[in-house]
């Protein structure tokens, strides 16, 4: 997952893109970009690292223009740490485009090679988002007839874009002297909300983004989430078309953004993140609740930060104390989304101290978002029974995650996976713990969608079942020798 935003204002827009990436950062801290458009001419900067380290004034300074785009990236192909491959992704024809994307695209050796051996097309990196820049300009290339962009021309090289590409996108464009383009996978797979504010005689201003607390804090109104397959044009004077550009458009979330990704505030396809978030502490009070003798537990503990809302239920729920054992380092931001387990492994010991006065004699049940590589869950075990817990209980408001996630989420082999291949009662071994609890599918599905329009969820990694047809098993196979560098 990446954080992408898009403006179209009527006033300088750069420390606008600026703010609203800052509250994207738990999105993706490898990287970050922005990008504006000033009439004709874009203006770009792009860095390593966070938002806040990113940026000198000097480059905020040279992103003139009212209307710009930005990106905070965690990598999922190519290399996390190169500069190259940091987004947005320019292409100087036709009229100049500038991108940036949230997502991983699964057919991309078959769009390298016909982007190299029918469209003529030269590729710099390893990265996903440039092919899906070259895609997006060839089919807008063939088009276009003259100076002027005609949204209809826009609209049939989204259809195009959607015939050829695999995988998941969610994408904001801007198009140099005409405007800003926004789009979606046909399966919505990855998140993006469009929002307005007035700007008096003149109409509206607008934005689209990842998440809808980007709106919230621009004092923006929801007009609506992008649709799946949908393509969302809007001018430089503030006119805003859109279209459906998919053939068989279907709404299919990705669940892992509701477990973990998305920050609690912010409402995902009419489903709050933070009430999803406790309906799964619900649905996980009730499956502990049959398999753990309610007397053997003394209190309830998160693992900070994101399974705090579904511990505290799970509290509530089995009416036994909630306690925050583990004291978070406020200034190490989140493990899992680093590059390398060297690095993730390192961060979990920095982050996250146990305090011995809540551990000491106690049966502790620990409760976390979800268990993925185990590289916290491992570590956790570890510091309880070093802070003198009794027995230790350990409780995942997710299920198993047992199977690569190839939609935008670094998880994609299935040896560094600790459910893969194995049964609870040895995942128990290898994490330590004395007893461990899984989120069953059916009810973590049911948690997340309950009370919403949203009937399917995409959970390829905790089912195998993968929506997008690309993803075969000589395909995984791939995507296991060409990990991210
Ligand atoms: O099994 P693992 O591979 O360790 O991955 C799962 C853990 O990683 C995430 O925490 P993270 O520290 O990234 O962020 P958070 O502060 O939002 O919980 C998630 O909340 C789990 O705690
Ligand atoms: N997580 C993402 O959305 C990553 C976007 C893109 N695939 C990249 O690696 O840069
Ligand atoms: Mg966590």
């Amino acid at each position: 997952m990446c954080g992408i935003v898009g403006l179209v204002s009527t006033s300088p827009v750069n420390q606008q893109v600026y703010d609203a990436l800052a509250l994207l950062q738990h999105r993706g801290q490898d990287s970050t970009g922005i990008a504006t458009a000033e009439g004709r001419v874009l203006h770009m900067a792009k860095a390593k690292g966070q938002v806040r380290e990113a940026y000198r004034t000097r480059d905020m300074r040279s992103l003139l223009g009212t209307m710009g785009l930005g990106h905070v990236r965690y990598a999922t192909r190519g290399s996390a740490s190169s500069e190259e491959e940091a987004q947005p992704f320019y292409v100087n024809a036709p009229y100049g485009i500038i991108l940036v994307h949230n997502g991983n695209l699964t057919n991309t050796r078959e769009l390298t090679r016909e982007l190299f051996e029918i469209d003529r097309r030269h590729l710099n990196t390893s990265s996903d988002t440039e092919l899906l820049v070259n895609v997006l300009a060839h089919e807008l290339q063939a088009q276009v007839t003259g100076s002027d962009l005609d949204p209809d021309q826009v609209f049939a090289a989204i259809s195009r874009v959607h015939e050829r590409v695999e995988g998941s996108y969610a994408a904001i464009a801007l198009i140099a002297g005409h405007g800003m383009l926004a789009f979606r996978d046909p399966f919505g797979i990855r998140p993006l909300v469009l929002g307005r504010r007035s700007a008096g005689l003149t109409g509206y201003e607008w934005v689209v983004a990842s998440e809808s607390l980007v709106l919230e804090a621009g004092g923006y109104e929801t007009v609506r989430e992008v649709a799946p397959g949908e393509a969302v044009f809007i001018t430089v004077g503030g006119e805003m078309i859109s279209r459906q550009c998919a053939a068989n458009p279907r709404l299919v979330p990705c669940s892992f953004e509701y477990v973990y990704l998305a920050r609690p505030d912010s409402i995902m396809n009419g489903i709050s993140v933070y009430e999803a978030r406790l309906r799964l502490g619900d649905r996980l009070a009730d499956t502990i609740a049959r398999y753990t003798p309610m007397g053997d537990i003394d209190v309830v503990m998160p693992i900070p930060d994101s399974s705090r809302p579904a511990a505290m239920q799970v509290a509530q729920k089995l009416g036994i104390p909630y306690r925050e054992g583990f004291y978070k380092n406020r200034y190490v931001g989140r493990t899992f989304i680093m590059p390398g387990q060297e690095t993730r492994k390192k961060s979990v010991k920095q982050k996250l101290n146990a305090m011995s006065s809540e551990f000491a004699g106690k049966n502790i049940l620990i409760v976390d978002d979800s268990i993925v590589r185990g590289t916290t869950s491992r570590e956790i075990v570890e510091m309880a029974r070093a802070a003198g817990a009794n027995k230790v209980t350990f409780t995942s408001a997710a299920p198993p995650v047992r199977y690569p996630h190839v939609y935008g989420i670094n998880m994609p082999t299935r040896r560094e996976l600790i459910a893969h291949g194995r049964k609870i009662p040895e995942i128990n071994t290898e994490l330590g713990s004395d007893h461990l609890i899984y989120q069953e599918v059916e009810d973590m599905q049911a948690a997340i969608i309950e009370g919403s329009d949203v009937t399917e969820l995409e959970m390829s990694c905790f089912t195998g079942e993968y929506v997008t047809g690309t993803v075969t098993p000589e395909y995984l196979r791939w995507v296991e020798e060409n990990q991210l560098s």
